[in-house]
């Protein structure tokens, strides 16, 4: 039984034992909310200059969660005053016609982000896809340039669960200098640029993966810890440091087909000083940082 209500709450957890340690809940649907309305009064700001933020979404195919997702991004810029533009093709959609449709987006002056929702049907190159899309409108942050530039440390658009999770981790006011932060998952979008932007904030960073011999002694000297593999209770509670940050990316099903985590939530809540709940943790974050990377590429523009 949780009782969840603030970005901060504690998480109470109905045990025998009246005084286990309780996390602090970093509340993703709180803290998009705040960011979502700074959005909406730079947004405002740069509409009455008649620049007004633009976002297109390319969904190819019928994934049942990608359309969720790409309907749950265009209802976020209608509610942060940006236009969007949401384009739907049949999974047969040939390659290079998704890329003359993303070059004449490149050449709109009303768009200022491109995102193409992923997964991609197979006969089409994610990677070939996403370099087509102009560095200054990728607001996923996906592309190679994209990545490049965060590699660099220059200017650019992080990807967005990444400078998600980073949001979070500021949220609670924990120094994140000198912290050892340990991150599980080494993907492209979110692992590799997860450890670049703690590292670029000065932690000492290890990244693990599924060829790490012995998970639970790294996750066991973390300060921060950044869960993102894709499998339920990746992180148990004996694997977390007292006091620790602990975040989690994953999207899974339990045995009873609810949405959970890559970590145990209830057992972890009793050892780390904050943790990130699945829902309405790092999920909603993903669509505010895409508001975000969009309205600076309308302001940039
Ligand atoms: N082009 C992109 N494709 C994909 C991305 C991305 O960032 N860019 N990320 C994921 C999917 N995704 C956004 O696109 C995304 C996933 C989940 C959520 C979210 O808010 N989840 C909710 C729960 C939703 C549910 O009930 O099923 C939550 O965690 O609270 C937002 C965005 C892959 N593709």
């Amino acid at each position: 039984m949780l009782a969840r209500g603030g970005l901060y709450n504690r998480v109470f957890i109905a045990t025998s034992d009246p005084i286990t340690m309780t996390a602090q809940l970093i509340s993703g649907t709180r803290l998009s909310q705040q960011l979502r309305e700074e959005v909406a009064h730079r947004a405002a700001a740069l509409t009455a200059r008649g620049n007004q933020p633009g976002l297109a979404v390319i969904l190819v195919g019928e994934d049942p969660a990608s359309q969720v997702y790409v309907r749950n991004k265009v209802k976020a810029c209608a509610d942060a005053g940006f236009h969007s533009l949401l384009e739907k093709y049949d999974a047969s959609l040939p390659e290079a016609d998704l890329l003359a449709r993303i070059d004449a987006l490149n050449n709109d002056p009303a768009i200022h982000g491109i995102l193409v929702q992923m997964p991609l049907p197979k006969h089409i190159d994610p990677t070939k896809v996403i370099d087509a899309i102009s560095t200054v409108k990728d607001v996923d942050g996906f592309s190679v340039q994209s990545a490049g530039e965060l590699m660099a440390g220059l200017p650019g658009f992080r990807p967005c669960t990444p400078f998600g999770c980073m949001k979070m981790i500021e949220s609670t006011g924990v120094p994140i200098k000198g912290k050892h932060a340990v991150v599980i998952g080494r993907s492209n979008t979110v692992g590799k640029p997860m450890a670049i932007l703690l590292l670029q904030a000065n932690a000492t960073v290890t990244i693990c993966h599924s060829s790490t011999p012995d998970l639970a002694y790294h996750t066991r000297q973390a300060d921060i810890v950044v869960a993102a593999v894709g499998k339920r209770n990746t992180l148990t509670a004996d694997m977390v440091k007292p006091g620790a940050i602990v975040i989690d990316v994953g999207m899974n099903r339990d045995d009873d087909g609810k949405l959970c985590g890559d970590v145990d939530f209830n057992g972890v809540s009793d050892v780390a000083g904050w943790i990130t709940p699945v829902p309405g943790g790092v999920g909603p974050m993903t669509i505010t940082m895409l508001l975000v990377n969009t309205l600076e590429s309308a302001e940039r523009n």
